[in-house]
């Protein structure tokens, strides 16, 4: 009978709590002058989690669950902004808040990178091997950026479209194999391209798919495991007796396992770029020598090294960035280009003036291939893989000012303890961003001389310092194999099947991490050969 009553005498405390936080964040909230939702969970916790696993049917009925949840927040686009303002906030128990889909307000968060930093307590996956230029703030971000810039550079570019080249052509000759020149494998095949190239870049190592000696699972599987669990993180905190437990559900073994192989795989890679002779050429160096061979140099202002366990992090945040969103934007926009064969032969024009003059360098052919590269843009624009850049205050004991596009609200004091959740899916399906704006159309991004126009509504790469160092890496896949596959290929769907197609895009979801359709399996595509001339 005691231990009842402690018990209720603890739930009571609890709740009595929650509401006394939730009533103090409720009154801050109201002091902006912004509009507002009241979530009764505290967002980005182990219980929004819990609730969202268990209870995703009934949340999605609540505009505060809709706001928050990133695969509500891209099927919304633009419609809870227009309701509610382009900025507004979801008051909870244990935080606020701030949506904005204001461009003026994204800019600007996203500049000031050292009073707005990366929250970690979302993306836990990102960080999993490792702090990297993604999960780091404060002074160790410059430190990262500055060390892992080597691998972007115009020579890793040249790789990646070399690369990119190589794979697009064995794998449309497989496609052209496929029974009645119909696929149903598009997202699955990106991926594995993208790997292959990442992994050449990255490894050196094409053979993916195969576990290397020693290894239960190979490198593709232990990726593609740890990238489809949202379990990860947690499971790697576990202790250790308690990972080789026999009881554990087998999914859950199954990513336990995963991890540790990418760990062993990646520490294997890192000995054996560290023994390497330091007379490597740069040109001879992948991207794990690149990061070693930079984080040795010596630099009079701070300290320039990278660990093995941030070589790692940086790997694992290069291939998962590298590999994921560059591999789904190509997915979309090989359907969309299905679907819509008027756009497709618009860019095939291109694409035969370019390499029909003989050339197939990444310096002769890739600057010249803008209508691809528009085909990125639109579809990055509808189909952003990236989830919504998070940001809290890196002193939260302090309120924040930040300015708007609104008349009304020119600048905003936001109260301590605010997290910021910037939404470009709703900028980018804004009509005062873009004219038609659920319509899928490339050619909005040349202007009249063919040259691509930029858009201050448009945030698929982020913004500021913090852009994504990968942009370039990005653009120039997507070209390649855009090229490689359209100059051999016409991707085509019946009349009957474009609706279906459609459909099976907009059943998009972004769990765990980024963007992507649910049921891949359904996406027929038809692969016909070009006949050259006709
Ligand atoms: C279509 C492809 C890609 C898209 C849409 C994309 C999107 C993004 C976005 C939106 C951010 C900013 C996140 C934030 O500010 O919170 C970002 C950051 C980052 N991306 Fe990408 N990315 C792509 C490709 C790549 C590639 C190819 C790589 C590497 C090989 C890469 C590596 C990174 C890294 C390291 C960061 C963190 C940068 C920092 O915090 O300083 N990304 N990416």
């Amino acid at each position: 009978m005691g231990l009842w009553f402690l018990f209720l005498g603890l739930c009571i405390g609890v709740l009595v709590r929650c509401i006394h936080t939730l009533y103090r964040n409720y009154v801050s909230a109201r002091k902006t002058g912004l509009r507002f939702i009241v979530s009764p969970i505290t967002p980005y916790t182990v219980a929004w989690q819990v609730a969202t696993a268990l209870l995703r049917p009934v949340l999605v009925k609540f505009r505060w669950f809709r706001a928050i949840d990133w695969t509500c927040a891209w099927q919304d686009g633009n419609s809870l902004h227009e309701e509610l303002g382009s900025c507004f906030i979801v008051v909870s128990p244990g935080l606020n808040v701030l949506c904005s889909s204001d461009s003026r307000t994204i800019v600007n968060v996203l500049r000031r990178w050292r009073e707005f930093v990366k929250p970690d307590n979302v993306n836990e996956i990102i960080g999993l091997f490792g702090q990297n230029v993604d999960t780091s703030n404060g002074d160790d971000w410059p430190r990262h950026r500055k060390l892992t810039a080597p691998c972007f550079s115009e020579r890793a570019s040249t790789s990646v479209w070399n690369e990119a080249r190589h794979q697009t052509s064995a794998l449309v000759t497989q496609w052209l194999s496929a029974p009645n020149h119909k696929i149903n494998t598009l997202f699955a095949d990106t991926g594995t391209l993208a790997l292959n190239v990442v992994s050449a870049i990255a490894f050196e190592n094409h053979q993916t798919t195969q576990p290397a000696k020693g290894h239960s699972l190979s490198l593709h599987d232990a990726l593609t495991t740890i990238m489809g669990s949202s379990l990860a993180p947690a499971l790697e905190a576990l202790p250790h007796w308690l990972k080789s437990e026999k009881f554990l559900p087998k999914q859950v073994t199954h990513v336990i396992a995963a991890t540790g192989e990418f760990s062993t795989y990646m520490d294997a890679l890192i000995s054996r770029e560290r023994t390497k002779p330091a007379a490597a050429s740069d040109a001879k160096l992948n991207l794990i020598g690149t990061l070693i061979r930079a984080s040795g140099e010596k630099d009079g202002e701070m300290n320039a090294r990278l660990s093995d366990e941030e070589v790692r992090g940086n790997v694992f945040n290069f291939i998962i960035g590298g590999l994921e969103p560059t591999a789904i934007a190509l997915s979309y926009a090989l359907a969309l280009l299905a679907v819509h064969g008027d756009v497709q032969e618009w860019v095939l024009e291109e694409i035969d003036e370019v390499l029909g003059e003989g050339g197939d360098s990444y310096k002769d052919v890739y600057p010249r291939l803008k209508r691809c590269l528009a085909v990125m843009y639109e579809t990055l624009r509808l189909f952003a893989p990236s989830p919504p850049p998070p940001r809290s205050f890196a002193t939260p004991s302090s309120p924040h000012e930040i300015p708007t596009s609104s008349p009304t609200h020119p600048s905003l004091t936001l109260p301590p303890n605010t997290q910021i959740m910037l939404n470009p899916w709703s900028t980018h399906a804004s009509a005062s961003h873009f004219s038609s704006p659920s319509t899928w159309d490339p050619r909005r991004w040349l202007d009249a001389s063919g040259n691509l126009v930029h858009s201050a509504g448009f945030f698929a790469w982020g913004s500021g310092p913090r852009i994504c160092p990968g942009m370039k890496f990005s653009q120039v896949q997507f070209c390649a194999v855009l090229a490689g596959v359209l100059a051999r290929v016409q991707l085509v769907v019946g009349p009957q099947e474009k609706e279906g197609i459609l459909g099976v895009l907009m059943d998009s979801g972004a769990e765990p991490l980024v963007l992507k359709v649910r049921r891949p399996g359904e996406l027929w595509v038809g692969v016909e050969e070009r006949v050259r001339g006709a």
